[in-house]
């Protein structure tokens, strides 16, 4: 690309922010308003026309797929040589300094980065060396508090906790847990960031080197820095360097955190001679969605204050599409895709948002079912996350003592004292006497041959299985589940760690009694099989069915947090609920409540070309038939934008949505003849409420959930349903 090319694709704001003389500036512009892309086109200009070496160039990002994308589009743009050019995100760089720079940075040279399952491990065994009662104390607390000190850039010897007892407890585990990771060689993640922050405080020689090095430094989202990265981002380039920070307050969605938006002001304030320059523009979405986020977000206080247009089209609306239950938003998220696609569409043109990963279940049900190839990005598949395989590991020990896969994987999870060296003596046993690890382990107690604490420790998971079945053998396959999960110690495990990761798993487990409370056992097998080895049976079938590969065009599945800075001509967002989006603890906090808000705005600022607001009336959580509002957000956009799908049920329902101007209606099942919702009458079973149907023809069932007694399935062909 030539120079003229490098401004040719820009609007006038675009273009003073490329070709900016070399200062400090900060581009303060909302979504899709070409902030990534003149961060890009910035660095080329840099290159080509300032001849700078790329050598001077330092550029942060959020992610590391971002990073990566950065890095490929200014390759494209300049012609290759980007050799000697630092992009990362703030922990990537960081860490490269310290590999670089161990010594100065007193760390072995072999150190070993702790990821954050181990950090909580760690903090665990040193709750208990400290003889800490652990229900008080949850070690996931200290971590907590750990990761936040750091993150201010404390150590303990900086905490004066002289009058406060519970915190001098806090600063006591956090000096243990430090000199641990120091003897052994461990950095934490807040550790990469308060090092790198260290060696530039007690190395001015070599923080002036990089002073003078990098003439250049950029950085993308940064209203989602923490202290740390400020502090450490400032005593680099606040000498020589010519600073250019990019970012949105209104996308700030990381407070929760640590991250502050107050770090755009404060930039401002400490670069006084920076030049502030907005981007006003919008490219990316339609005047719909454009126009509808705008709306929401101006509902926050404290902006500071942007407005965004677009000379594009009107486009289609916004559908709002209130589905009757979860498994009818799912499958009416599944059915719109594969329309996209018969209409020529791709796939991977298309992503599918919601607020928490244990919603992926059902829509990745419904994917499933469709044949829709889909990839859930930056998270794993529901049936493959680790709290999930815990439980079904106990579920399937249960049903098969001899599944030596279950038993490895839980003889020690929950902790309960069976080391290492036990399994392998089990291990070993099995393989001399060529049976199983649970027959083994029978065998070595009957004939003594384990002793002491392990012959303890053996007997009493052996009989925790058999109680399990004991207790749970007669009970319908959610309550098994859910017995299994309290019972085996599993969710107190999780439930001890606290904060959002252990959350996410409660959710999860709680998702997991929901899937068996819906589960229906295909009806031919039932002779054979119990429910639970049918179930177990679709789990290993769902979670063996692999992802998308990675050439294949896949839907795109992820949380709202890591869609940040990415853009698909079809989005869907699911759950727009009150208590679920916003989530139930940011209604009673206003703070947390524009937290909220500025994630749907940058949802639904995800949006190119159409976009889909899809709420239940009813939603089963934590095994439970939930009745919830519409999302207040819904409520918050501008009529003329949107329009409402919603079927024509003769069923009284909640009605929670505002009332919308334009209602299509949603065609009824193929062939069947009825909706879901739709009250019926059967000869025998009485009335009912359709509640779920499948296949098609005359293969078509359909679920009623009848007065007297519950739901079943029937076939649509024989049950002579009646329309009431
Ligand atoms: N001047 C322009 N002409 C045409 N397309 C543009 C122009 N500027 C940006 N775009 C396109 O608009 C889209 C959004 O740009 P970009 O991703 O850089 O926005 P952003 O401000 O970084 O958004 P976000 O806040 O979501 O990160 C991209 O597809 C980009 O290529
Ligand atoms: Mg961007």
């Amino acid at each position: 690309m030539d120079v003229s090319e490098l401004l040719d694709s820009l609007n006038d704001r675009q273009r003073d922010v490329v070709a900016a003389p070399k200062q400090n500036m900060l581009v303060l512009a909302g979504a899709g308003s070409g902030k990534t892309r003149v961060l890009v086109q910035r660095i080329a200009w840099l290159m080509k026309v300032e001849n700078v070496s790329p050598h001077s160039i330092l550029a942060v990002t959020f992610t590391n797929k971002a990073a990566a994308e950065m890095r490929a589009r200014v390759e494209q743009t300049v012609d290759g040589n980007t050799h000697g050019m630092w992009i990362g995100t703030f922990h990537g760089l960081a860490h490269r300094l310290l590999r670089m720079h161990f010594q100065e940075a007193k760390l072995p040279q072999s150190f070993q980065v702790l990821d954050s399952d181990d950090q909580i491990r760690l903090v665990k065994r040193i709750v208990r060396s400290l003889e800490l009662d652990e229900k008080k104390w949850p070690p996931k607390q200290f971590v907590w508090y750990i990761n936040g000190k750091k993150d201010e850039g404390l150590r303990p010897q900086h905490i004066d906790a002289q009058f406060d007892p519970s915190e001098e407890l806090f600063v006591k585990v956090y000096k243990a847990y430090q000199d641990t990771c120091d003897r052994a060689g461990l950095v934490d993640f807040a550790e990469l960031l308060l090092r790198a922050h260290e060696l530039w405080l007690h190395n001015p020689e070599l923080l002036s080197h990089y002073q003078q090095r990098f003439a250049h430094v950029l950085v993308d989202e940064f209203q989602d820095t923490n202290a740390i990265q400020y502090a450490w981002l400032t005593m680099l380039g606040k000498a020589q360097s010519k600073v250019m920070i990019v970012g949105d307050d209104d996308q700030s969605i990381y407070g929760w955190r640590g991250a502050k938006i107050e770090n755009i002001e404060r930039f401002l304030a400490e670069y006084n001679d920076a030049q502030t320059i907005r981007l006003e523009q919008n490219y990316r979405s339609t005047a719909n969605i454009l126009n509808a986020s705008n709306k929401l977000i101006g509902n926050n206080s404290n902006r500071m204050g942007k407005e965004l247009w677009t000379d594009g089209d009107a486009g289609e609306k916004i559908s709002i599409y209130t589905a009757f239950n979860e498994i009818d938003e799912a499958r009416f998220i599944a059915g719109r895709i594969k329309q996209w696609r018969d209409n020529g569409g791709k796939l991977d043109e298309v992503a599918i948002l919601y607020r928490s990963n244990a919603q992926s279940r059902l829509l990745e049900e419904a994917l499933l079912q469709g044949q829709l190839p889909y990839r859930i990005y930056g998270g794993q598949r529901f049936f493959e996350r680790q709290e999930i395989k815990d439980a079904l590991a106990y579920l399937r020990l249960i049903n098969n003592r001899d599944d030596d896969a279950a038993f490895e994987r839980i003889i020690n999870t929950p902790t309960r004292g069976i080391g290492n060296q036990t399994v392998a003596i089990i291990r070993d046993a099995a393989r001399g006497a060529e049976t199983t690890l649970w027959q083994a382990c029978q065998q070595m107690l009957q004939a003594e041959q384990l002793k002491g604490r392990s012959a303890k420790t053996i007997t009493s998971f052996i009989n925790l299985i058999d109680q399990l079945e004991d207790d749970s053998g007669n009970l319908d396959l959610d309550q098994q589940a859910n017995l299994v999960i309290n019972q085996s110690g599993l969710k107190a495990m999780y439930q001890a760690e606290k904060g959002e990761r252990a959350a996410q798993r409660i959710e999860n487990l709680n998702e997991l009694v929901t899937a068996c409370q819906t589960f229906e056992s295909d009806p031919e097998l039932l002779e054979e099989q119990t429910p639970l080895t049918s179930f177990l049976t679709h789990a290993a079938l769902e979670s063996g069915e692999s992802q998308a590969d990675e050439y294949e065009a896949a839907v795109q599945l992820m949380t709202m947090h890591s869609a940040k800075g990415l853009e698909f001509p079809l989005v869907f967002i699911a759950g727009l609920e009150e208590g679920m989006f916003p989530s139930q603890q940011s209604v009673e906090e206003i703070g947390r409540l524009e937290e909220e808000r500025r994630l749907c705005y940058v949802g639904m600022t995800r949006a190119m070309k159409k976009l889909y607001l899809c709420h239940a009336e009813s939603r089963r959580l934590y095994g439970q038939e939930k009745y919830h509002k519409a999302s207040r957000f819904l409520r918050e956009l501008p009529e003329e934008c949107v329009e409402e799908i919603r079927m024509q049920s003769q069923v009284s329902r909640p009605k929670n949505v505002g009332k919308f101007s334009n209602t299509i209606t949603l065609e009824t099942f193929e062939n069947t003849g009825f909706k879901l919702g739709q009250n019926v009458k059967h000869a025998k079973f009485g009335e009912g409420v359709v509640l779920n149907y499948e296949g098609s023809g005359a293969q078509s069932r359909i679920q009623v959930n009848f007065a007297d007694v519950g739901s079943k399935w029937l076939v649509v062909e024989y049950a002579n349903l009646q329309a009431i």
